[in-house]
């Protein structure tokens, strides 16, 4: 497709000798290296520094042009003039971040004293939204950790599924996102992950249920096989839930 767009500041210099919009230089990239570029999926190895301003315009111009489509005066209406430009940024550097920017940096250290207990971490918040309506999801997650020769701070657990969750999503698949993730990155003997969130679509919209939730969970190595081991993971989230403050 060449550009119809108004604004050139959208175009940038591949662009000019392609007349490509930047979403179709970044897409083109992706689809040739055979990779998958859905909702969930972060593409970040495919957006060269100084690209994402040149989205965002890109992003901004579509917006807008939904809104002239839903009868909005974009041009009088003082309360919508900036709106288009307002959810472009929105979208690229905030609510679905995880999609465009990369993992957030995380050490990881050696698990020096061989320590083979389990722990628990949460609540941490889930902040995402459902990729049918694109409304927000809202709620909590408890992550537990039998470590094996890896560790990585408490801290960066809420730090990745911030990251993981920031992309539309469906629940099921959230969860097993996360899960990837922090087996890459501290290699747990055993992992388990219980989320808990209200989806808008169901409260906001459609059904409007006020207080329906879903809650899922992933469990991997010691903690799929070792039954035990799974039962301390669950006691310990209800204690983590029952006593957030001290
Ligand atoms: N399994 C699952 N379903 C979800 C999730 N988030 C939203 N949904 C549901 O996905 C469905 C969206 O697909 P459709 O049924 O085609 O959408 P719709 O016709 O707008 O459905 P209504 O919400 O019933 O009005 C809705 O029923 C949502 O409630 C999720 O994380 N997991």
């Amino acid at each position: 497709m060449t550009s119809t767009l108004p604004n050139d500041n959208i175009r940038n210099f591949d662009d000019q000798i392609t007349n490509k919009l930047i979403s179709e230089i970044i897409r083109d990239r992706i689809k040739n290296s055979g990779k998958r570029f859905s909702a969930n999926d972060n593409i970040s190895d495919f957006i060269n520094p100084g690209e994402l301003e040149i989205l965002e315009k890109e992003v901004a111009s579509r917006v807008k042009d939904l809104l002239k489509s839903l009868v909005i005066d974009v041009e009088n209406d003082h309360n919508t003039q900036e709106t288009a430009e307002r959810v472009s940024k929105m979208y690229l550097n905030e609510v679905f971040k995880g999609r465009y920017h990369e993992q957030p940096k995380v050490t990881s250290f050696p698990n020096d004293k061989n320590l083979d207990e389990i722990y628990t971490v949460g609540p941490i918040s889930v902040r995402s939204a459902c990729s049918h309506h694109l409304v927000p999801i809202l709620g909590e997650c408890w992550i537990g950790i039998k470590p094996g020769n890896k560790v990585i701070g408490l801290s960066k657990f809420a730090r990745v599924a911030d990251w993981v969750f920031s992309r539309p999503h469906i629940q099921e698949e959230a969860v097993m996102i996360l899960a990837d993730e922090i087996e890459k990155l501290c290699e747990p003997k055993g992992l388990g992950i219980i989320v808990k969130a209200q989806h808008y679509c169901m409260k906001w919209r459609g059904v409007k249920e006020p207080n329906t939730s879903m809650i899922n969970s992933v469990v991997r190595g010691d903690f799929r096989h070792d039954l035990s081991l799974k039962q301390e993971f669950f006691e310990l989230v209800k204690q983590q839930s029952a006593t957030n403050n001290y």
